[in-house]
């Protein structure tokens, strides 16, 4: 039996094109919001996924599973595997694209059990475009990038206004969040300063 239900992408699409200021290939992106399961460093049990850019609108995640994930004794829980999941292709499309958008429907195949101190290695692609659908698939490697395929998934990302954020979401952890990324820009552009007065 195929274990892909459908075409992927299921519909026509456009080619996704990176953003002009998306950051290069090689550039590791930090944390988007630190309360953040996925990749937040203020969240203990959190993933704490971390992501680098990679060639060709692509991006490498990466992620231990401890105790704090299990399901089966010594066995990473599927859901949490489906948020791993979740963090890395979010992750790609808002900084490769730079569009906010909201995850419509993730789907993923589990193809290998993922143990406890085991890391996974997510080999995230932009997919394509259809108005405001965004297309992305990603691979999970156990224990290397070219480990065999643990999980892997697909997922619709639907762009949506700011709007979706400050009327759905915590006003004061946006303003937190607000204020976090204003600290990075300004500390960017004194790099920048110090490099190219
Ligand atoms: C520099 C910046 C860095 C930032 C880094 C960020 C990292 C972030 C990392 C965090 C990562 C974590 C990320 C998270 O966890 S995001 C959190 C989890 N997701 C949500 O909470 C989303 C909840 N859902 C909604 O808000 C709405 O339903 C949305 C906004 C998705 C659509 O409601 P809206 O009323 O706006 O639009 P629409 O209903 O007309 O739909 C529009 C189109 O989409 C198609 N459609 C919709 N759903 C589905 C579906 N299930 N299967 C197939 N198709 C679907 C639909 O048919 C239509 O197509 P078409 O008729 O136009 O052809």
């Amino acid at each position: 039996m195929s274990r892909v239900s459908q075409p992927w992408p299921p519909v026509p699409v456009e080619p996704a094109e990176a953003h002009p200021k998306a950051p290069p290939a090689g550039t590791e992106l930090g944390v988007h919001f630190g309360e953040c399961f996925g990749c937040g460093d203020e969240v203990e049990s959190g993933l704490h996924l971390r992501s680098r850019v990679g060639e060709g609108q692509t991006v490498h995640s990466k992620f231990t599973v401890t105790a704090a994930h299990q399901g089966a004794p010594g066995l990473a829980h599927g859901g949490l595997l489906a948020c791993a999941f979740d963090e890395a292709l979010g992750s790609t499309v808002g900084n490769l694209l730079r569009r906010p958008a909201v995850t419509g429907k993730l789907e993923t195949d589990f193809r290998r059990p993922v143990p406890v101190g085991s890391t996974l290695y997510i080999a995230t692609r932009l997919d394509g475009i259809a108005g405001r659908k965004i297309y992305v698939s990603a691979d999970g490697h156990l224990d290397a990038e070219d480990g065999p395929i643990a999980v892997s998934a697909r997922a619709l990302f639907v762009v949506v206004g700011f709007e979706h954020f400050s009327n759905h979401g915590d006003p004061q952890a946006l303003e937190k969040l607000a204020a976090a990324h204003e600290k990075a820009k300004r500390a960017r552009e004194q790099r920048e300063w110090e490099i190219n007065p």
